[in-house]
C-alpha cells in the first residue's frame, strides 16, 4: 500500500513565486496623522517576513508612507492612475506621478473601481499597459459576483477578464505582474471564499494564462487571493499551491493583523 501523496505547496515552478501580499486601505485612513501612524505599525509588524508585503495608500498619503517604509521590506503601492499621460483631466492622478513617489505596484481593475467609478474592462488594459510603460508593476484584479457564483460563472467570467484586461500585453511584462482573484461576494463581507474553492479558480487563471501565453509564463505569475482574509484565514488559503499571497482590505488597516498575515505559517 502506498500512502496518499500529502499536499506540498512547492514544486520547482511554484517554489520560484516568492509570496507576495498586499494591504489595501482603500478609502482608510481618513487623515495624514492616522496615515502615518498605520504605516508605522505595519512596519513595526512585519519584520522580515516571508511574504513580500505591499502597502496601497490614498493617493494624498503616499509619499508620507513612502518616507515611513523606505528601509523597511515593504513595498509602496497606488490604488489606481489615470491611463492618460499629463493635462485636463481634474481629479486623475498619473502613472508617472505615483512613479515619482517611489510607487512600484499599481492596482488595476479593483471590483470598487468597476462599479462605483465604471472602469470597463477597455479602462483597465490601457492602465494595465500604462502602468508598465512607466516602469511599475500591474496588480489586476479580477473576480465574479455573487450571482455569477450562484450561476456557476465564475470561470468564464475571470477568464474574459483577464483575456480584455490582458491585451497587448507580452509575455515578459505578464511574468512580472500579479493577478488578484478577488470574488466580489467576498470583499468586505466576513465571508472568505474557502480556500479549496479559491485553489481550483487560482488553478484554472493559470491554465488560462498558459493557453494565452506559455506554460513558463503561467507558472511565473503570482496569483494572490482577495476577499476578507484575516489572520484565521491566511494559513490555509496560503497552503494552496496556487495561491500566492493575498489582497487585504479590512486586516490590513490593524498593523498587528496585517503583520501575521504577512508573516502565514
Ligand atoms: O477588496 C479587498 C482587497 O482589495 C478585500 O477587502 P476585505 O479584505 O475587506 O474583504
Amino acid at each position: 500500500l502506498v500512502a496518499p501523496a500529502a499536499p506540498v505547496r512547492p514544486s520547482t515552478a511554484l517554489a520560484a513565486r516568492q509570496p507576495i501580499t498586499g494591504g489595501n486601505w482603500k478609502m482608510n485612513p481618513t487623515s495624514l496623522d492616522d496615515a502615518r501612524e498605520l504605516a508605522k505599525s505595519v512596519a513595526a509588524a512585519a519584520g522580515s517576513s516571508a511574504a513580500e508585503g505591499i502597502v496601497f495608500p490614498p493617493y494624498p498619503f503616499i509619499g508620507p508612507v513612502g518616507e515611513i517604509i523606505k528601509d523597511t521590506k515593504l513595498n509602496l503601492g497606488s490604488q489606481s492612475i489615470f491611463f492618460e499621460d499629463k493635462g485636463a483631466y481634474t481629479g486623475a492622478v498619473s502613472a508617472s506621478m505615483v512613479k515619482s513617489l517611489g510607487v512600484k505596484y499599481v492596482l488595476a481593475g479593483h471590483s470598487e473601481r468597476r462599479t462605483l467609478f465604471k472602469d470597463n474592462d477597455a479602462a483597465i488594459n490601457k492602465k494595465v499597459l500604462k502602468i508598465i510603460e512607466g516602469g511599475m508593476i500591474p496588480v489586476l484584479c479580477i473576480g465574479e459576483t455573487k450571482e455569477e457564483f450562484d450561476a456557476n460563472l465564475c470561470e468564464s467570467v475571470c477568464a474574459i477578464q483577464l483575456a480584455k484586461d490582458l491585451a497587448g500585453v507580452s509575455a515578459a511584462d505578464v511574468k512580472t505582474m500579479i493577478i488578484a482573484y478577488e470574488p466580489v461576494w467576498a470583499i468586505g463581507t466576513g465571508l472568505v471564499c474557502p480556500s479549496e474553492t479559491a485553489q481550483k479558480v487560482h488553478k484554472f487563471l493559470r491554465a488560462k494564462l498558459a493557453s494565452m501565453y506559455d506554460q513558463a509564463t503561467a507558472d511565473a505569475v503570482r496569483i494572490q487571493y482577495g476577499g476578507s482574509v484575516t489572520p484565521d484565514s491566511v494559513d490555509e488559503l496560503m497552503s494552496m499551491p496556487d495561491i500566492d499571497g493575498c489582497l487585504v482590505g479590512g486586516a490590513s488597516l490593524d498593523g498587528e493583523k496585517f503583520g501575521r498575515i504577512l508573516n502565514f505559517n
